[in-house]
């Protein structure tokens, strides 16, 4: 589409190396293969503390070749949104689709998804080449409400927005700064913006205060959620706001969608959601590109849409690139990143090292994706023409509408609706049909075509199978940052969000779109191929995390040692040495805090230990057939401020009765009696001399005492910040158990 006299490319993606980083990623692998092999030249006693160890490091340097290869050729892309203007003009420009999920109106409160919804229906972006749909998966008249009067306070706000050239177009962050903005010269400004932040207060009274009224209504356009439960009841699709002259400075469409649900059918959470967003918007306005966001994500970089259209539009990207991610990032953050969830360094290093690959891993919210990507299109299909499906195989792979099929042999084709083509009330009628539960039966969706079913991290699932269809995708992060969206605040949400991504990933991997068979037999290249395994590691290292901390409790009661005891002990300290200052020299580079890095480097052995260990523990359960996989919400607040620094308690540990936190307050439990029967002396005597546990284990054991404070703070706590007492006494359980097996192993 984009001008091809044009010379200019639309987007750049440049390679750049990281010397220092792959020299000491190198040391620390060749120090981890040199404690392999001093373990099976000199210390093969082959007891059971060499094995445990032997097999765990085996699995800490697979992960760490995973790691090294992931991050070793970090790109940066560059777009350029003017070249884009200039080679097309806006009529030229792709009508973009964009999707909202919403799913529980308490844990997601309406107040965050209008915020999100402002921010998208006021993108840089010609208004009527966007339309977006909500899919609440809640059926709550509040949220339907809330839109409603959203979409009245939109007709002021974007204007608003567009005249002023505003950066960030969620209200609810712009007001944050009342004065500053206030104290311009400009008088006509000053009142205008008064005026809206008036009608913004005026939105949240609305939404809070009013609904409560509601669901006793049920009238009029409320009628249809009368005699409805959140699991169920019947579709319902309403437009809320239609374009109906379709002018570019007017405001998109905006529909409300809330599929079909009845009790103990298959839904498939959001996989499920968005799959009938795609069918919905596919009658409706069916445009080429969909973007996708969870309802916490607002545009924050409102021409972000134009960044994104440089790649997908680029001559080159048109041919090979699937989808466009932008970076999660995350607003109003605790200071100091106390749960290690902000993922900074993160997507610093190897978000950037996946750019250089074969492409970014889809994360579910902030991706731009083409739709005939969606509906199967490989990139092979692209280069031999279309590929030419019978209407008979069509009818079997996407289902029963007829209008449906259309719509979709449009978009592989490449056709495009134009403005005056689209015709909503028309489409509203077929889309009660596909947004049925039933529709899938037999058909391909969540199989073949749409969002992949069969894993709660659906996202990676379904960007995995792009690229193993050859596509490759790119991670667009412009100076000012894209979306950003709100980390959990607390551990207990934190941890229930890790759970299910360690689930998730493993259901990945243990999913006929495993990436071994990718890049066997598909086209997933074998970089990309390690790089997905370093982010299915999230699902196994937990186990081999856990067991490597038993194995340090275990040798201290059974008085045995597991680390070398000669010279061969300066390996592991040297890559324990080397690994901190590195990654504390990448938090510094950063511009983060020591507190910061300490905070990750406790996290990273809390949260996979606890939160990690239960999703493995989950999927286990789900390969022996004893029970599935659920989508549990993350709970989402409106965080107004960063941090309130009087408030000594923020981004303190909070326990719940949750079995997530078992495994962390057992491993903290076998530590501390460990220590105690070394100190007691109560170790068994009968495995003295060269096989006494040394002042080296003794030592990890500290370590993990230390990295577990918040924990040992919470055994003597009570309230929220206390671990219940069902928790301890479980984990004292577990202890016991352990002790007298560890004293079983070496009695025999
Ligand atoms: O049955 C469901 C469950 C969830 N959602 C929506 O899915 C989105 C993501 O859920 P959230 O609880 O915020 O999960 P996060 O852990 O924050 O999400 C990350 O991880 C998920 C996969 O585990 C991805 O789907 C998300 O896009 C990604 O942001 C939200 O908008 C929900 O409303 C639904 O629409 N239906
Ligand atoms: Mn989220």
């Amino acid at each position: 589409m984009a001008n091809p006299n044009s010379v200019l490319p639309l987007y750049e993606k440049n390679w750049y190396k990281h010397n220092y980083k792959r020299v000491l990623d190198s040391i620390i692998l060749i120090l981890l293969l040199m404690l392999l092999g001093y373990r099976l030249i000199f210390v093969n006693n082959y007891s059971l503390p060499w094995f445990v160890a032997f097999m765990c490091e085996c699995w800490f340097t697979l992960g760490w070749i995973f790691t090294i290869s992931t991050q070793w050729n970090p790109a940066l892309v560059k777009t350029y949104p003017q070249r884009l203007l200039q080679s097309v003009s806006v009529e030229e420009l792709p009508a973009v689709d964009i999707f909202v999920t919403t799913a529980d109106d308490e844990l997601e409160p309406p107040i965050i998804t209008v915020n999100t919804v402002l921010s998208l229906l006021s993108l840089d972006y010609p208004s009527h080449k966007l339309s977006c749909y909500v899919s609440d998966d809640a059926c709550s008249p509040l949220i339907f409400y809330a839109l409603q009067q959203a979409s009245n306070f939109a007709k002021h706000w974007v204007p608003f927005c567009k005249k002023y050239n505003v950066q960030t177009r969620a209200p609810f962050r712009y007001f944050i700064d009342d004065n500053d903005e206030c104290m311009t010269n400009n008088e006509e400004f000053r009142q205008e913006w008064l005026q809206m932040k008036d009608m913004y207060e005026n939105l949240i009274r609305e939404i809070d205060v009013y609904p409560k009224s509601i669901p006793c209504l049920f009238e009029g356009e409320f009628a249809a959620f009368s005699n409805t439960t959140r699991t169920n009841h019947p579709a319902i699709i309403k437009v809320i706001w239609e374009n109906k002259e379709m002018v570019e400075d007017g405001l998109p469409h905006l529909i409300y969608l809330s599929r079909e649900k009845r009790p103990k059918q298959p839904h498939h959470f959001k996989a499920g959601a968005m799959n009938v967003l795609t069918r919905v918007s596919g009658l409706i306005t069916n445009a080429p590109f969909m973007l996708n966001v969870d309802c916490d994500m607002f545009v924050n970089n409102p021409k972000i849409a134009q960044h994104a259209m440089c790649i997908l539009l680029d001559s080159k990207g048109e041919k090979e690139v699937a989808f466009v991610q932008c970076p999660q990032q995350f607003y109003a953050t605790l200071k100091d990143d106390p749960f290690g969830n902000q993922l900074v360094i993160l997507y610093k290093y190897l978000g950037a090292g996946l750019a250089g690959l074969q492409g970014t891993f889809y994360c579910g919210t902030n991706c731009f994706h083409r739709r005939k990507v969606m509906y199967g299109l490989s990139s092979d299909d692209m280069e031999n023409g279309l590929n030419k499906l019978s209407d008979e195989e069509l009818k079997q792979i996407s289902g029963a509408s007829n209008e449906l099929r259309k719509s979709i042999v449009h978009a592989l084709k490449g056709k495009t609706n134009s403005p005056s083509d689209i015709n909503v009330k028309k489409g509203i009628e077929e889309a009660n049909q596909v947004a049925c539960y039933g529709y899938e039966y037999g058909t391909a969706w969540g199989k073949q075509i749409g969002w992949m079913y069969g894993s709660i991290a659906e996202d990676v699932l379904t960007g995995l199978k792009m690229h193993e269809k050859g596509w490759r995708s790119e991670f667009c992060t412009p100076d000012l940052v894209a979306f950003t969206g709100c980390a959990p605040s607390d551990n207990i949400t934190s941890m229930s969000q890790q759970k299910r991504w360690a689930t998730g990933l493993l259901e990945v991997f243990f999913s006929k779109h495993c990436p071994i068979f990718g890049t066997i037999f598909a086209k997933l290249s074998f970089r990309e191929f390690l790089a997905y395994m370093w982010i299915i590691n999230w699902g196994f290292n937990p186990f081999a995390q856990v067991c490597y901390s038993c194995l340090i409790a275990y040798c201290i009661i059974t008085n045995s040692y597991f680390l070398p005891k000669d010279q061969g002990i300066y390996i592991p300290i040297t890559i324990v040495v080397i690994y901190n200052i590195y990654t504390l020299y990448e938090y510094l580079a950063s511009d983060m805090t020591i507190r910061a890095w300490w905070n990750s480097q406790r996290m990273s052995i809390i949260t996979p230990m606890n939160a990690g260990f239960c999703g493995f523990i989950t999927m286990l359960l789900k390969l022996l057939g004893i029970s599935n996989t659920v989508f549990d919400i993350t709970k989402k607040d409106l965080l107004l401020y960063n941090n309130d620094k009087d408030d000594k308690n923020v981004g303190r540990h909070t326990f719940d009765e949750s079995l997530i936190f078992l495994p962390g307050t057992t491993v903290l439990l076998m530590q501390l009696t460990a220590i105690l029967i070394k100190l007691l002396g109560f170790q068994k005597q009968g495995l003295r001399g060269d096989y006494e546990c040394g002042m080296v284990e003794m030592l990890c054991s500290f370590y993990l005492i230390i990295c577990y404070w918040p924990f040992l703070r919470g055994l003597f706590e009570t309230g929220k910040y206390g671990i219940p007492l069902s928790t301890i006494c479980k984990g004292g359980t577990l202890t016991c158990l352990f002790i007298f097996l560890c004293r079983r192993t070496i009695s025999t």
